[in-house]
């Protein structure tokens, strides 16, 4: 059974935004960050993150397949991910930090690809009906500045070869869950410098210690 979130000693944080909004440069601060308060932290990331979930990860990250097939695969590397790192991290106290989560999946599959908030939701409930991150961050630019990130940086995934349409679905489905969900999901405008944006990390963390 999955544990209800709120029941668990240690802490889930989740890291999303859309493809060279610049979420992983800070992933490592935050871990240092923690680490310095005293937290023992687990790094992770998704899809991926488990032996199984990481050739999940290189299929869905390469493969052509049908929408449906890519958010089973999404959602079956994330029950691995629970099942082996997530839940029994947590479980002993520690924090846990991973880019990527569900809500994800609500932007790419759901708003990018368009499979219904319904289908979506099934799956929420099916696989973690309790478990939620305490804190979301949300790295958020506009399009071309994400795009002009990703094209200076690096070869391009299935993902992220997606025109700007598919990211500004994705884009709007993540602000909107956003505003629903605005106790937990902290929007962060990384258009700012890598200095500032970590000013701005350090103080909700903070509030979290
Ligand atoms: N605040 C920032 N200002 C300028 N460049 C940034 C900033 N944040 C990240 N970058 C750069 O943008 C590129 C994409 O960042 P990355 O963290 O890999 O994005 P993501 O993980 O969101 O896809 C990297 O080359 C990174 O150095
Ligand atoms: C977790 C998850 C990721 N993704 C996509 C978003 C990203 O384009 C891709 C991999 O994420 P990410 O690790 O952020 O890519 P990179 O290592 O290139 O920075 O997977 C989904 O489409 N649905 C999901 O549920």
């Amino acid at each position: 059974m999955t544990p209800d979130s709120t029941a668990v000693p240690g802490k889930f944080i989740s890291f999303e935004g859309i493809d060279g909004a610049g979420k992983s440069t800070h992933i490592g601060f935050v871990a240092d960050f923690l680490k310095a308060h005293g937290k023992t932290v687990v790094s992770s990331r998704e899809p991926g993150g488990t032996a199984v979930g990481e050739k999940l990860r290189d299929m869905l990250l390469h493969d052509k397949m049908h929408l449906e097939t890519e958010a089973l695969l999404m959602f079956a590397s994330r029950r691995e991910h629970m099942a082996q790192v997530i839940e029994p991290a947590l479980a002993r106290g520690e924090w846990v930090i991973s880019d990527r989560f569900t809500d994800a999946s609500f932007a790419y599959q759901g708003g990018g690809r368009g499979l219904s908030r319904a289908k979506m939701e099934a799956l929420e409930q099916w696989v973690h009906p309790h478990l939620q991150p305490v804190l979301t961050f949300l790295f958020d630019v506009p399009l071309d500045v994400a795009r002009a990130r990703l094209d200076a940086t690096r070869t391009l995934d299935k993902f992220e070869q997606e025109q700007q349409d598919f990211f500004a679905a994705c884009r709007n489905e993540y602000l909107r869950r956003a505003a629903q969900f605005p106790e937990r999901i902290v929007v962060i405008d990384s258009t700012r410098s890598i200095e500032q944006t970590r000013a701005a990390l350090s103080a909700v963390l903070q509030k979290l210690l």
